[in-house]
């Protein structure tokens, strides 16, 4: 199955007659991570949302290089605060195989191996929400890649997380990169982004204000606003 290229048009998201975010034209490809960055309500979740499917078009339209619905079925979304079933480690991996209708022992297996790459092994039993946040965090990737999206989402998603924990997750994007899964994730950190994208989107009231591959974007802004941003000066 095919998802890629994904070509968005004129999309928007309205308030109450208020343009939150758009119109926005995007093509994307379908490898590397994609990263969204721009000051705070620049756009940046709206964007993701509308991406994925969850948040509604006020305008324009998006196409997938397949059905809409079997790409929607390619996807996963991880938020920056992970939401977790209030049931054990192992429930929590195996419930997403079971509604794809993995037979049970195929996906205890399957669930057994994910705890172990990202690191919660010994703790398959313990009940999710006595998690720390990091390990939250880890278990809440693994469920969405154990069902091996094409694509994955990622709304700030080590936002809470310390500098051992960011690592730890940014180690399963790489890999998870590496094997296949386009990423397309927002972050506030700027070090996260030179780090994972291959491509940036610089959001400016819910607009694109520049965009391009990251090596361009980070060694040779094109804008005074993407300048000041990488600055870290106050960009509005
Ligand atoms: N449900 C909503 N109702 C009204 N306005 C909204 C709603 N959701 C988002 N907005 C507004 O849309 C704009 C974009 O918000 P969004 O959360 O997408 O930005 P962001 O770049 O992710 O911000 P942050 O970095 O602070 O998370 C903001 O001005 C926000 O206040």
């Amino acid at each position: 199955m095919q998802l890629f290229p994904m070509t968005a048009k004129g999309i928007e998201s309205r308030r109450r007659g208020q343009v939150l975010v758009g119109p926005i034209d995007l093509t994307l490809d379908g490898t590397g991570a994609c990263v969204v960055v721009g000051p705070n309500g620049a756009g940046k979740t709206t964007l993701l949302r509308l991406l994925h499917g969850t948040a509604r078009l006020s305008a324009g339209q998006i196409n997938w290089a397949c059905p809409t619905d079997e790409a929607r079925h390619h996807q996963g979304f991880v938020f920056q605060r992970p939401v977790m079933l209030r049931r054990t480690v192992l429930q929590n991996l195996i419930y997403p195989l079971r509604l794809r209708g993995v037979p049970l022992a195929q996906a205890r297996d399957r669930a057994r191996d994910w705890a172990a790459r990202v690191g919660l092994a010994d703790m398959l039993d313990r009940a999710a929400p006595v998690l720390s946040g990091g390990e939250q965090q880890k278990l809440a990737l693994a469920r969405a890649l154990i069902s091996e999206p094409k694509v994955l989402f990622l709304d700030e998603p080590c936002a809470a997380l310390d500098g051992r924990a960011t690592r730890e997750i940014e180690e399963i994007l790489t890999h998870a990169k590496s094997t296949g899964t386009r990423l397309i994730l927002s972050t506030h950190d700027m070090g996260q982004a030179r780090r994972l994208a291959d491509q940036v989107l610089f959001l400016l009231g819910g607009r694109i204000h520049e965009s391009g591959p990251a090596e361009t974007f980070f060694n040779r802004p094109e804008t005074p606003q993407a300048r000041a941003f990488l600055r870290g000066d106050i960009v509005e």
